[in-house]
């Protein structure tokens, strides 16, 4: 009995000390918050943009390296997108558009990056976002560009060559797949919803798992899971945010055949966003079609020693066999020997286009 008082006694002590420490937080949040204000009427009096990626990732960069724990890191890097994200509707929400509807990865990714105070538009197409972003219907557009296991979204890239829109910052998911019904039990499942891409991404788990079970494609994995809560009889691959948003039970959790399977995805806008600790360089580029001339457009680059991440072409379908390259490179177009690069290419192409120098995004620790 005694033993039992001396814990409660302890325990209310502690309690104490975190309500404390909760005012202490509550505090310190809204003197932050007053102080972004400030920012913000600095930045809106000269006409500067109020949200500043490249401030962003230098913010959680610093907060990851001081933390000592026990607190973790993506804990740390969720709570302060958050704070962020707060601090930025107290001027007006953000606008994003993303490639809908509610519940794809897509929509993950962008709440992942702008966190849950921005206003998030779903719209049917990746042209969609950018119609939204061009018109300035919405500040941010956020669409996928490529899969680790499945390539790139070739129809992004083309949506370059139209839209002069720049590339803002870009993120980096972990896009885990699962299999969901609305009564969680496999044995009630007759058929599986999904997209193509999702579908080819589980391949094995479901030769394995639900042989004879017949698979129907869908135009999006959330779609999948709107199908899936009205049929009970049917199941989705879709993420965890579809489970949450369509009232869906996991009939199985992570069932992607391969662990390491990202995806990353753009954040498009009509402007360019400035330096930071780490970032990288987008551009495209055409070439005239004769012996060499890829190489020759590539040598500037190793001249600089610039660290070249990816290169992609597309035919232009301006002309026949006419080709459009896209290159990533590491540094930011406001480092010397980026500059200086990406002017020697200008000299020797066709046409290239500058479309963004954003920071990296690595993605969340793994554990
Ligand atoms: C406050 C600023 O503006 C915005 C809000 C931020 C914040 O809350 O820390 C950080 C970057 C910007 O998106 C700033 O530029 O410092």
């Amino acid at each position: 009995m005694s033993e039992n008082r001396e814990i409660n006694v302890s325990l209310e002590k502690l309690r104490g000390e975190i309500d404390k420490i909760d005012e202490e937080i509550l505090e310190l949040l809204n003197k932050r918050a007053n102080i972004a204000i400030d920012i913000a009427n600095i930045k809106k009096k000269t006409n500067l943009k109020f949200y500043s990626p490249e401030r962003e990732r230098i913010i959680l960069e610093r907060i990851t390296k001081l933390n000592k724990g026990p607190f973790p890191n993506d804990a740390l890097r969720v709570i302060f997108r958050e704070i962020m994200s707060a601090s930025l509707s107290l001027e007006e929400p953000l606008k994003v558009a993303y490639l809908g509807p509610e519940g794809t990865f897509t929509n993950l990714a962008a709440m992942r990056h702008f966190g849950s105070s921005a206003k998030y538009i779903p719209v049917d197409s990746i042209k969609a976002v950018f119609d939204e972003t061009e018109s300035g219907r919405v500040n941010y557009g956020v669409v996928p560009i490529e899969n680790s296991n499945e390539g790139v979204v070739s129809y992004t890239l083309d949506m370059f060559m139209d839209y002069d829109l720049k590339i803002s910052a870009e993120i980096l998911l972990e896009v885990s797949h699962n299999l969901l019904s609305k009564s969680g039990e496999r044995e009630k499942v007759k058929r599986i919803y999904s997209h193509p891409q999702a579908t080819a991404q589980c391949r094995i788990w479901l030769e394995a798992n639900m042989p004879n079970i017949p698979i129907l494609e869908s135009t999006s994995t959330a779609r999948a899971a709107e199908i899936a809560s009205q049929d009970e009889e049917a199941a989705a691959i879709a993420s965890e945010l579809a489970a949450r948003i369509y009232d869906l039970q996991f009939v199985e959790r992570h069932i992607e055949d391969n662990r390491n399977n990202y995806t990353r995805f753009l954040i498009i806008s009509r402007d360019y966003p400035s330096k930071s600790s780490k970032d990288k360089t987008s551009i495209l580029f055409s070439v005239k079609d004769r012996p060499g001339a890829l190489y020759d457009v590539l040598l500037p680059f190793r001249k600089s020693k610039i660290n070249l991440t990816k290169i992609e072409s597309r035919p232009s379908k301006r002309r026949a066999w006419e080709y459009i390259f896209f290159v990533d490179m590491e540094g930011h177009i406001e480092d010397k020997k980026v500059r200086k690069a990406v002017e020697d290419v200008k000299e020797i192409c066709l046409y290239l286009k500058h479309l963004g120098s954003y920071p990296v995004d690595e993605g969340i620790e793994k554990k």
